[in-house]
Parts: C-alpha cells; structure tokens; sequence
C-alpha cells in the first residue's frame, strides 16, 4: 500500500473553550511506498509522534488534510484492518506466556478456518525459545519483537511504529531495525519515529522524512540526503553523522524555513537518482510521454504539466524490482518464508464473533488474575484484617442500647471500607490497562463492549467473596442477631457498595489516564461528596439540588440501606443497662434519623441504578477516548 498525506495538519485544542492552542503539524505533504522502510527524524518535541499519530489514524481529533491510499482517498475503517500501530511502550499482558500471548492475538484476529501462523512467526522473530516465558521477564528487545509479532499473525500490509528502538541497546537495536527492514522486503509499508540513529543505523532506512517545528524540512532517499543539504549549502562535515547534522541545523530558525521552501513542506521528493516534481492535483491535466533510451533499462519520462516540463525518473523502480523479486521468492514454491505474503483480500471489521471475542478475553482476564498471586493475597489479607479490626473496635456492640452512635459510626465505617477498597484500585491500574485496550482495539483486535462486558464478569467472583468473607467477620464479631435475610441484605449492600465505587473508579480511571496523579484527587473526593452531603436532618435547609444529589448519593443510600438492615427485618428492643435508653428500640432510632418510611431494597435500587450509570459513563468515556 502507497501511503500519502497532503496539507496534513495537527493542532491541540483547548477541551474547554475549543479554542486553538498550537498547531503541532503545519501543512505537511508526503508519501511513503510499499516495500520501503520509512524514518520519520527531528529533534525532540519537534512533532514526529504527531505525525506519525495523525497518518495512521490513531489520533483523529484536531487532524485535517487529505490522507490518500494508493492515490484515492482512504476509508478510515478499511484503512486500519488493514495496518496497526506499535506504540512505544511495550503494553503487554504481564501474566501471559509469549505463546499464551500471541495464541489469543492469533485467535481474535484470525479467523475461523485460516491458519494461524504462530509457530513460524516465533521462530521468524526469534521468539520459539522463549515461547514459555512470561512477558514481564522478557527483555526489551524481545518485548518489542512480540510486539510485532502480534500485529503479524493477521499480516497487515502496513505498520506504523512510534520509536520502536527508544531504551533498546545498540545491537537490539540494529536487530530491530533489520526486523522491521525484512518486513519491508516483504512488500509492507513500514514506518516508525527514530530518535537520532546512528549513520550506520540510518543507511538500514529506505526514505527518511526530517520534521522540524511541525514542518517537513526533507524528504526521500536517505543517501539523498546530505547530497541536498550540500546543494542548499549546509554541507555535513566529514565523518559527522547526517541524522544529528540535520538535526543540529534545525537549532538556526531561517534553515528551517529554508530548508522547508526548498522540499515545498514534503511536496518534493528528493530521490538518490533525481528530483521528483510536486505531486500534483488528481485534476490536473498532464500530458506524458514516455519512453525507452537505447539499452536504457529504465523507462523516462517526460512530464508536460502547469505549462512547464518536467523531467522525471522512474526513481522507485529499483525498490519496485527488489520487492517484486522477493515477493515472488515468498510466493513461488513452498517456501517458509510463503505466509509472510501480504494479504491482498479486503479485511474484515472483526474476523470474530462478540461471543467469540467475549469469551477469549474473559478467558485471559481470569488467567491474568488467577496468575497475580500478590494482588490476591494483598486483597484477602486487606478484607480478613478490616473485617477483624472493625469488628474488634465494635465487638458484640450490636445489641447494646447505649450505643446508638457507635452503630451509626459502624455502618458509615462499612459504606466508607467497601468505597474506598474498591475506588481506589481501578483508579490506579486501569490507566495502564486503557492504553493496552485502545492499542488492541485500534488495531482491530476485539470491539469495545465484549471487552467491557469481560471485564466486569471477570473481577465478580473475587470481589464477591471477599465481601462476603469481610461481612461474616464483622457481622458475627459485632453481634448483630442471625436472621437469614437480615445477613443477605448484608452481604447484598456491601457487594452493591463495592461494585457501584468500582464503577466510579474506573470511570475516572478511564477519563483522566493520561495523567494518573490528577485522577486520584477526584477518586479521594468522590465518596466524601456523598458523605458530605449526608446529613439527615439537614435535608429541609438544603437547596433542591443538593436534596437531590444528597437523596442520590451511593454513599448516603449504602448507609441508610445498611441501618434499616441492621435495625429493621423486626428487630427486637435492644438490651438497656442504664436507666433508660432512648434508642434502645429500633423504630425510636429509624423515626430519629427520618428514615422509618424508606425501604432497604429502594436504597440497594438506587445504588444499583447509580452503579449501572458510572459503568456507562466509564464505557462511554472510553468509546469517545478511542474515537479520537
Ligand atoms: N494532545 C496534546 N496536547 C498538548 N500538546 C501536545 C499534544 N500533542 C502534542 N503536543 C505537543 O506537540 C509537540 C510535539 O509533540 P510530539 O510528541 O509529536 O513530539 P516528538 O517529536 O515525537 O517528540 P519526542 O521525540 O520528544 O517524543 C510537543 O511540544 C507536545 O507538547
């Protein structure tokens, strides 16, 4: 596939006013071609992510100009079934084996009846040793070779990788970019961000395209390359590398501008051979004529266009004829190499089911978390702990009349536990988990809601235990009187608790990963708005709409819900060991907290109304961070 980019500009936003804030990518033009690995170079901030981002589709807020495929407009969906985007971190499921890893990238992104081709892309990469290893003990070379090896099981024809080298060692990194070579060789658009590469790293380069303050400042073949700088007159001193000469020269604002006129903002191609003109308008009328000099092996050709004629060189033959040459060695005979072929069919949105892709993905969040031992004994060791030391601070309290604060206190304790143990937790593991999601899911893996779904089926069975587990203890420790549904509506508060502020969590997780520190400030508050706004007896001088967002607190309802569990179902008069206790009858207490009229399941109602509204507005935020 021939990738080109016209005008192409980025520009940041302000989220609130929508006012333009910087223009990141300025106008650019340019085209990178099938079978050639493409080097998008500049200095640091310069836009090169940007670039690379907003030519591949992963980021499209803020991005216009026209993005071309083979010279026709391309369609944005077919475009990206048909390539995938490497991030520069390398987002991996920790608890997984290499080939547990790539088994479930090859069975969501093959489908059924098409041979996935696991075992000789391990072997290809370099990987079949270590086919055993979990992913978190693999080395940094190895973590960006599997990486690539699972956007290869459906073999796209195009790839994009942002600094696919960055914390990769020398000699890694020459493998890596011999790797992503080889897969050029093949017939696929390859192109990454590099930071400064070494100039014997830079020759493995087929073009390199140079970005500096948003503007393309050259364009073509990397031997042209200090060629056209000498013509502009910078010329690269001796034994200088050429990628941190051109880098250094961006430093001085005029060479910029000058050397941004002289490729036309990428419009020109600066080719080892010859210049290449403008690409022109698909309107623009062009007379050619071509033909065949002597014993020239290249055809030439001349260009009448604008009035003005134009030599041209047939500069990518040479790359055409190799890549021609190697793509009938893949397809002709049986060699090993033969799957490596790029597809050629129209790409499917998803090859799986959302059954299938439900039940894959439930199936390795539960190997994820039978795998993360520690996490599973922090959590029972935090819930059997909590259990015991809230029931020693309130032990066999639960039947003493005299008490009636310390059971109030006990059950906003409770709601308090259950919010915070499940609030905090996805706020600070699930920004990592989003950028994993948006790259498996922006590279077509699976669509978002089976994901959604498999990830709250996955998390039930052990957050469900443990609640149950922390109820016992307290319940049986404080001494509340047994009765079956009592105990159930218990238990029943505490997971609805839990589950709503998990909810919460991962909503705010979700909004505001790309800067984790902010979210946790929201999550610390969130539960104590809802405890700030607790206040029975205060409704009547609050406003209307603090009435409502007092009535609609999850806070607010686990504790009135949890009170008329503990002191309705027909409790008996509490014990009274002083002369008299007011509250010694649970309808005084209920009647004193105006809550006599409420019922426990309209409260559990409610929170489970305000647990489904969180987990939508944690899909939903998801959905709209993905689409942009
Ligand atoms: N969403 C955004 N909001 C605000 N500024 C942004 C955003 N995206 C990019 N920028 C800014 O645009 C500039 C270019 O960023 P980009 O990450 O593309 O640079 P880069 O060339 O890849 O840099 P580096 O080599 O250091 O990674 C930076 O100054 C960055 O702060």
């Amino acid at each position: 596939m021939d990738l080109e980019f016209r005008n192409l500009t980025y520009s940041v936003y302000s989220r609130i006013t929508k006012v333009e804030l910087r223009q990141v990518v300025k106008g650019v033009n340019g085209r990178f071609l099938s079978g050639q690995l493409v080097a998008i170079m500049g200095p640091s901030g310069a836009g090169k992510s940007s670039l690379l981002n907003a030519i591949s589709g992963y980021r499209s807020a803020g991005v216009t100009g026209e993005l071309l495929v083979n010279g026709q407009i391309r369609d944005e969906q077919l475009f990206q079934r048909s390539s995938c985007y490497i991030t520069q971190e390398d987002l991996l499921q920790p608890y997984l084996t290499v080939r547990e890893t790539l088994d479930v990238a090859a069975s969501l992104k093959v489908a059924k009846g098409e041979t996935a081709h696991s075992e000789e892309i391990l072997q290809e990469l370099g990987l079949l040793e270590h086919q055993h290893t979990k992913t978190d003990q693999l080395s940094g070379g190895q973590k960006k070779r599997l990486s690539i090896a699972l956007e290869l099981v459906n073999n796209p024809p195009v790839f994009f990788l942002d600094e696919p080298t960055s914390g990769l060692d020398t000699v890694t990194t020459v493998q890596c970019v011999k790797l992503l070579r080889q897969l050029a060789r093949q017939g696929r658009t390859v192109v990454c961000t590099i930071h400064q590469p070494t100039a014997s790293l830079l020759e493995l380069f087929d073009q390199v395209y140079v970005i500096a303050d948003g503007r393309c400042i050259y364009q073509g073949d990397t031997e042209a390359m200090v060629p056209h700088l000498q013509s502009v007159g910078l010329p690269c001193p001796r034994h200088h590398n050429p990628a941190d000469f051109i880098i250094e020269i961006t430093e001085n604002p005029q060479n910029i501008n000058m050397l941004c006129e002289e490729i036309e903002n990428g419009k020109l191609y600066k080719s080892s051979k010859f210049d290449v003109p403008p690409i022109e308008p698909i309107n623009n009328l062009e007379l050619k004529i071509c033909y065949q000099a002597g014993d020239e092996p290249e055809e030439t050709q001349i260009v009448l266009s604008n009035e003005q004629c134009i030599y041209k060189g047939n500069q990518y033959d040479g790359v055409r004829n190799s890549l021609t040459s190697l793509s009938s060695q893949v397809s002709k005979g049986n060699s090993s190499l033969a799957w490596m072929r790029v597809q050629k069919s129209d790409p499917k949105l998803y090859p799986t089911t959302y059954f299938e892709q439900f039940s894959i993905l439930l199936r390795r969040m539960i190997i994820q978390i039978s795998r993360n031992r520690q996490a599973l004994w922090i959590q029972t060791i935090h819930h059997i702990m909590c259990g015991v030391l809230i029931g020693l601070c309130f032990l066999n309290m639960a039947n003493d009349g005299t008490q009636m604060f310390n059971h109030l206190k006990m059950c906003v304790g409770l709601v308090i536990f259950f919010a915070y143990t499940q609030i905090m937790v996805p706020v600070l593991v699930y920004p990592q988990e989003v950028k994993l999601v948006k790259k498996e899911h922006f590279n077509g893996w699976y669509s978002l809601s089976p994901y959604y779904v498999a990830l709250t089926v996955s998390k039930l069975p052990v957050q469900v235990t443990l609640n149950i587990v922390f109820c016992t203890i307290v319940y049986f420790m404080v001494g509340v009187p047994f009765g079956t549904s009592r105990f159930i509506c218990f238990c029943l508060i505490g997971n609805v608790v839990s589950l709503a502020s998990e909810g919460l969590g991962m909503a705010i997780g979700s909004m505001f990963s790309v800067r984790n520190g902010c979210a946790i400030g929201p999550a610390a508050i969130a539960p104590f708005l809802g405890l700030a706004i607790y206040g029975f007896d205060f409704a009547h001088r609050i406003p209307l709409l603090m009435n409502i967002l007092m009535k609609t607190s999850f806070i607010r309802c686990g504790v009135v819900a949890m009170v008329l569990t503990i002191f309705g179902f027909g409790r008996t008069p509490l014990d009274c060991k002083d002369v008299y206790c007011h509250f010694a009858k649970p309808d005084v207490l209920l009647k004193y907290l105006d809550i006599e009229k409420s019922s426990v399941w309209f409260e559990i109602g409610i929170m489970v109304t305000l647990m489904v509204i969180f987990r939508s507005i944690c899909y939903m935020g998801l959905k709209w961070r993905f689409a942009t």
